[in-house]
């Protein structure tokens, strides 16, 4: 033990609840740390074995294990700095980094197209600025209250930590029931809210970056954007850039739409090619044949189903909010799509599959994949027994619960979690702010010059091979492949081969601190370990109004 490990130790002692068997059983699942001091707050203490946790509390408790996995390294960090009391420093950094930094609620009115007058409830929580803008989206549903915006906002900021997005975390929420609106009483609504979070100083390309979610997309994006644009943001060059997911005529990016499925794919891939991984929770290697059910067939559930079932996989059940799916034969994800829309957007009646109800029971059918992407806590301590799948990709954010995580731990499942494998969506977004500050789109200026250096670089080759093998009939010419490419270079293609790359980028990361630190499956902790490292050293770095 270091001397400073020892200081902390005996702080924590003076300060805190001596230890019951309770707050034993709050420290990490499978951690063996020679030092953890770091406590669990008291009142997150129920969380591991509650059926239904609140869920800001749900993701402050994964972030304290991560505090308590990291301890070490704080303290090796703030050595250097030869602080009086380091344990100090590290609670203070590590308090921030739990808590949620402002949630404004803004309560409006609006005329209604019958002219009765209603009052709209909606928030925006900036949970970290250590990195601005903030980023997140905003969700339109009855669900939305200040905890789920707080807890999504806390989200964000350990998602973009994760995934290497250099921005803070946010996210807000109206709480309404769009389809009980028309066209333009949800106009009226999503432009008013912007308006009063611009006079509130609540957002800017430089503050806080909104961007689509649940029951929102680009309508919605575009709506927004105007907003800014026309008030606020008229003398600001950069107002594209408060927004992003917006349409493309209003500076969005291609390839953003179905940016959160594309990342989804590429980790699975990363994840299924690992052998070691994959042998221990009892799954061949590799995305060929293996089935998935999906909840929630929205933006993320759809695309990412796209791309699987492009990627040689099965799609054998969906679970919509009315109905559930199931085919063990398979469901083709566009056919599904094309029905639902000519069917005021239900999936009921579809008639590729048995219907099955409730709709959530579709969730523990037969598959090798289980792809929750509508909403929170879906999977808990009460029904994470009977989930059959062998690894979980979270689509949408918290829909496991630390009971759940317990279970599926027990269980050998492997959990893919939301702050890891759902960042395509916000690391297309960043690119879409990069592409409105530089005001020009990726490729715009390099695809003529790329073409021409291909073309220079097999003539080289050719004139090399003719030179070196003193023969004159070589001919070194383009592929179909390079040239189609070469053709057809866009914007989408850099986005999401750059957006594949980060995805694989963060899964080693995620996988080595599972690593270093014997998480073994254990990658919601990994992920969080990933995160919270960055943004301590972050906020260590810029130095804490703390005398
Ligand atoms: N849109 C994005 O880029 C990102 C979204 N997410 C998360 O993914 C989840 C889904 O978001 P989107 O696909 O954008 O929303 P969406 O509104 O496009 O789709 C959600 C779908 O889930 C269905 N649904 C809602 N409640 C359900 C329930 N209880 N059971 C079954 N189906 C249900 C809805 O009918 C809808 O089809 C959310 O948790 C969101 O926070 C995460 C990262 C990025
Ligand atoms: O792209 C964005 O800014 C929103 C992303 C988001 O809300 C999420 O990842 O949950």
């Amino acid at each position: 033990m270091t001397f400073l490990t020892a200081l902390k130790r005996a702080a924590n002692l003076r300060k805190c609840m001596p230890v019951t068997p309770l707050r034993l059983f709050a420290r990490p699942i499978s951690v063996s740390s020679s030092s953890l001091f770091h406590m669990i707050p008291e009142e997150l203490e129920s969380i591991p074995t509650d059926s239904d946790p609140q869920f800001s509390d749900m993701v402050k408790y994964n972030f304290h294990l991560s505090a308590q996995v990291l301890e070490d390294f704080f303290l090796e960090k703030l050595s250097q700095r030869k602080y009086k009391d380091p344990n100090a420093r590290m609670e203070a950094i590590i308090n921030i980094m739990s808590s949620c930094q402002s949630c404004l609620r803004i309560d409006f009115p609006i005329k209604r197209d019958n002219s009765q007058y209603e009052m709209i409830t909606s928030y925006r929580a900036h949970h970290c600025s250590h990195r601005t803008p903030m980023k997140g989206g905003v969700r339109y549903s009855l669900d939305v209250d200040a905890d789920e915006v707080e807890a999504l906002a806390a989200l964000m900021t350990y998602k973009n930590a994760c995934a290497n997005v250099p921005f803070g975390g946010s996210k807000g929420g109206i709480r309404i029931d769009p389809t009980c609106y028309s066209k333009t009483e949800l106009q009226t609504i999503t432009r008013r809210f912007l308006i009063e979070l611009t006079k509130h100083n609540y957002v800017g390309p430089a503050i806080d970056c909104i961007g689509p979610d649940m029951n929102t997309g680009p309508r919605e994006m575009g709506w927004m954007a105007d907003a800014y644009l026309k008030t606020l943001g008229f003398q600001n060059v950069d107002s594209a850039a408060v927004v992003s997911g917006k349409p493309l005529h209003l500076g969005g990016l291609r390839g953003r739409l179905s940016a959160t499925g594309r990342g989804m794919y590429a980790a699975a891939e990363f994840f299924l090619e690992d052998e070691e991984l994959m042998k221990k929770i009892g799954l061949t290697p590799g995305l060929k044949g293996k089935t998935f059910i999906v909840q929630g067939f929205g933006n993320v559930g759809y695309h990412v189903s796209r791309y699987l079932v492009r990627g040689g996989a099965k799609c054998v059940g969906v679970s919509e909010k009315d109905v559930g799916i199931y085919n063990p034969d398979g469901i083709e994800p566009e056919k599904l799509e094309e029905y639902r829309e000519s069917n005021k957007r239900s999936v009921k009646g579809f008639p590729g599959g048995k219907e099955v109800e409730p709709s959530i029971n579709v969730l523990f059918e037969q598959c090798d994949i289980l792809i929750p992407s509508a909403t929170e806590k879906i999977i808990t301590a009460d029904n994470a027994k009977a989930v059959k799948a062998k690894m979980i990709i979270e689509g949408a954010n918290g829909p496991t619960t630390p009971g759940a995580d317990k279970i599926l731990l027990e269980n050998n499942v492997l959990v893919l979690p939301d702050i890891y494998v759902n960042a395509g969506g916000v690391t297309a977004s960043y690119y879409e702010w990069l592409k409105n500050i530089n005001h020009v789109s990726f490729g715009k200026l390099s695809f003529g010059n790329e073409k021409e250096i291909a073309e220079l670089l097999l003539q080289s080759v050719e004139e090399s091979m003719k030179k070196e093998l003193n023969k004159d009939d070589i001919k070194v010419i383009m592929t179909k492949k390079l040239s189609n490419r070469m053709q057809e270079n866009s914007e989408k293609d850099i986005v999401l081969s750059s957006l594949a790359h980060n995805i694989r980028k963060s899964g080693k990361e995620v996988l080595q601190m599972a690593k270093d630190h014997d998480l073994g499956l254990n990658l919601r902790l990994a992920a969080y370990c990933n995160a919270t490292s960055k943004i301590f050293e972050t906020y260590e770095n810029a130095g804490l109004a703390i005398t």
